[in-house]
């Protein structure tokens, strides 16, 4: 996965999936039943720690990704935040610039103190060739979760408050950029071997507005990241960003990119600089749906970014349904190739 990251070209790519740890393992819903709430499980080494490794022993993946979730940053920034059976998180929402008095950075890092301890942790508790990755949400869509106080379709009062008042809107950004940064750092300094930046709902904005709320916090939180390690790569997943990927990759300074389920393989082994990796991008659906489907796509992707720096992964999260066996199908096409079956 390292040396993909640092644009090797690999015979057999190697392969995490976004989402790999959750519900669609029996014994996650397990642990997660004992934990109480979701955050009681991210917040608690010894319960993320196992979470992490759950997926890792079923399928052995190339990779283990730190069980946190995106969220605990605002959360740390004194947001309540709960996370509600079956409706997803629920935040108080930020509004404008005056709800930015009701954020702290004092308890910052104190809070996420254990999710440190579970990457410390994790680096002794995984194999030596399994990479450790760390992560944390790009501002965009942090701020999106922050300011609507939950998921959205519409997006609407965080386009508003960014289009409206863009030196109100980008005070958060600058406080996210930063406390991003610090936060990114920590888990690095802790045993993260790669960090990744998720930025779920970068594919709303409009070209300009993409640039100042996308890119350009990315490229800062990439500089910051960078002065202090400047060998960890950084994974950028500008989810939904269609053609504005180019600019993503060209300007924010990322070492890699994840493409989402939208961008034609083809497209990015044609138009995105050769030695740039590149990681996913199986329609999570197609992993849920199995069978022939499934060989065929995992074999399409794969054919499309041999000969490129590539780490096979989903375009988005693994979903709830998916069964079990599928991943274990999907594991190993992905260990037969490049050999035919
Ligand atoms: C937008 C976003 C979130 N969280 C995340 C994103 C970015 C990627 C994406 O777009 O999916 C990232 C995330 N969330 C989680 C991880 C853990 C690591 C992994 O295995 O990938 C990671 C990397 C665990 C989780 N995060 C969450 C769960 C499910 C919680 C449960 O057990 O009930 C897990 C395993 C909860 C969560 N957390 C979030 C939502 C919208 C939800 C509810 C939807 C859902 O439940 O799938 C915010």
């Amino acid at each position: 996965m390292l040396a993909a990251l640092a644009g090797e070209v690999r015979p057999r790519p190697p392969f995490w999936l976004m989402r790999q740890a959750g519900r669609y393992l029996p014994e996650y819903r397990e642990l997660r039943a004992k934990a109480g709430s979701f955050l009681d499980l991210c917040y608690n080494p010894d319960f993320a720690v196992e979470v992490t490794l759950q997926p890792l022993r079923r399928y052995d993946m190339d990779a283990a990704i730190l069980f946190s979730d995106i969220l605990v940053v605002p959360h740390a920034l004194g947001q309540p935040l709960a996370y509600l059976e079956g409706e997803g998180p629920k935040l108080d929402p930020i509004r404008g610039v005056e709800d930015l008095k009701r954020l702290s950075r004092d308890r910052f890092h104190e809070t996420l103190a254990p999710v440190y301890e579970t990457v410390r942790r994790l680096s002794t508790a995984i194999p030596a060739q399994t990479t450790l990755i760390g992560f944390a949400g790009a501002p965009w869509t942090i701020a999106c979760y922050m300011v609507e106080g939950a998921g959205s379709k519409e997006y609407a009062h965080v386009k508003r408050w960014a289009y409206g008042d863009p030196a109100g809107f980008g005070r958060l950004i600058d406080l996210i950029v930063e406390v991003t940064a610090d936060y990114l750092c920590r888990q690095i300094e802790a045993g993260a071997e790669t960090v990744q930046l998720f930025d779920s709902w970068a594919g709303v904005l409009p070209v300009g507005e993409f640039r100042r709320w996308v890119i350009e916090p990315t490229r800062r939180i990439v500089a910051l990241v960078k002065a202090n390690h400047p060998d960890t790569p950084i994974i950028g997943f500008p989810r939904g960003a269609g053609h504005a990927y180019e600019d993503y990759v060209a300007d924010s300074g990322v070492d890699a990119v994840g493409l989402d389920t939208t961008v034609s393989p083809v497209w990015a082994a044609r138009n995105l600089q050769t030695r740039l990796p590149v990681q996913g991008n199986l329609d999570p659906i197609m992993l849920a749906t199995g069978g022939k489907a499934l060989a065929t796509a995992t074999r399409d992707i794969l054919e499309a970014l041999a000969g490129r720096p590539f780490v096979f992964n989903l375009g988005h999260g693994v979903i709830q349904s998916t069964p079990p066996e599928h991943v274990a199908e999907l594991t190993r096409i992905l260990r037969e190739w490049p050999n035919r079956g």
